[in-house]
């Protein structure tokens, strides 16, 4: 039940951001129906994000690339739980880098502002929520990508700003252990776009020795995975069919 009062404030909620379709409205459904109480972060209204609200969920609307959505986001958090389990860095912004370079910069800025600035901004601004976690470990999951280790040029711009989510996992999980675990997905052909073509569906799975699109399913396990390793901190945990090692 959402809380309407100090009385009925979450305990130990789980935050996903960029809930409202896909990867992270997957991984928001299935920690709310296995019994976690979900703030659920989204920038665009969807039909998944009303679905979300019946269910139970708090949800807030923010564009993590405007500082003050950040702060407005991380202080409705602060309004609604008394403590944090986790919190889940699934929102990102991508496309291939422009070739314009003033427009490559205002991507570069985007990028950075998503995967960089806000994570570590809610990171920050959170843990002493996650502190107060009543289990043993709370958790902060970094969402990344193969390609934060082996850039592809034709989107460096968000495979640079991945690289950059991904390192702080590793600052971090120094800086909050032990209570606080930190780790990163990377995940590989999870769910492609209606954008990608037959052509590139198929050239990409040709690459991909599972040979098959790995679904949201496969990000949700690794996200359960993760939190129920007590002894798990600072891992990069590849979700790709073996993508990476094409
Ligand atoms: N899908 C795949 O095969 C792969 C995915 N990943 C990573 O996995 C995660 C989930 O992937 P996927 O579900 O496909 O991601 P999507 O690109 O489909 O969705 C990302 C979510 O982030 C939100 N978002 C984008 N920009 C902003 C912003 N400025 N402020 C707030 N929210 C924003 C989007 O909101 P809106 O609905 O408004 O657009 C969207 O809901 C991502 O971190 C992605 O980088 C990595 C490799 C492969
Ligand atoms: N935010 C997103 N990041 C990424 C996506 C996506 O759909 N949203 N997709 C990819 C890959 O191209 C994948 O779809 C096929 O390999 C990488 N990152």
């Amino acid at each position: 039940m959402r809380p309407t009062t100090a009385s009925s404030l979450f305990d130990d909620a789980i935050l996903v951001t960029g809930a409202g379709r896909r990867v992270g409205l997957h991984l928001a459904r299935r920690l709310m129906r296995s019994g976690h109480p979900v703030i659920a972060h989204y920038r665009s209204r969807t039909e998944g994000i009303d679905g979300l609200e019946q269910e139970g969920a708090v949800c807030v609307q923010a564009d993590l690339a405007v500082n003050e959505d950040v702060e407005r986001l991380s202080a409705t958090v602060r309004n609604v739980a008394r403590s944090l389990r986790a919190v889940v860095h699934n929102a990102s912004s991508f496309a291939v880098t422009a070739a314009d370079p003033r427009e490559a910069l205002v991507q570069l800025d985007l990028f950075y502002a998503v995967h960089m600035r806000a994570p570590f901004a809610l990171n920050l601004a959170l843990a002493d929520l996650l502190h107060r976690c009543s289990a043993r470990h709370a958790d902060i999951v970094h969402i990344t990508d193969i390609y934060a280790d082996k850039p592809n040029p034709v989107f460096d711009a968000y495979c640079a700003t991945k690289a950059g989510l991904q390192n702080l996992t590793l600052s971090l999980a120094k800086r909050l252990a032990p209570k606080i675990k930190v780790n990163a997905i990377q995940p590989g052909p999870i769910l492609f776009k209606e954008w990608h073509g037959p052509e590139a569906r198929t050239r990409v799975l040709a690459e991909t020795p599972m040979g098959e699109e790995g679904g949201a399913e496969a990000i949700g396990l690794a996200v359960e995975a993760i939190l129920a390793n007590h002894y798990q901190t600072g891992a990069v945990v590849a979700v790709d069919g073996g993508r990476r090692l094409a």
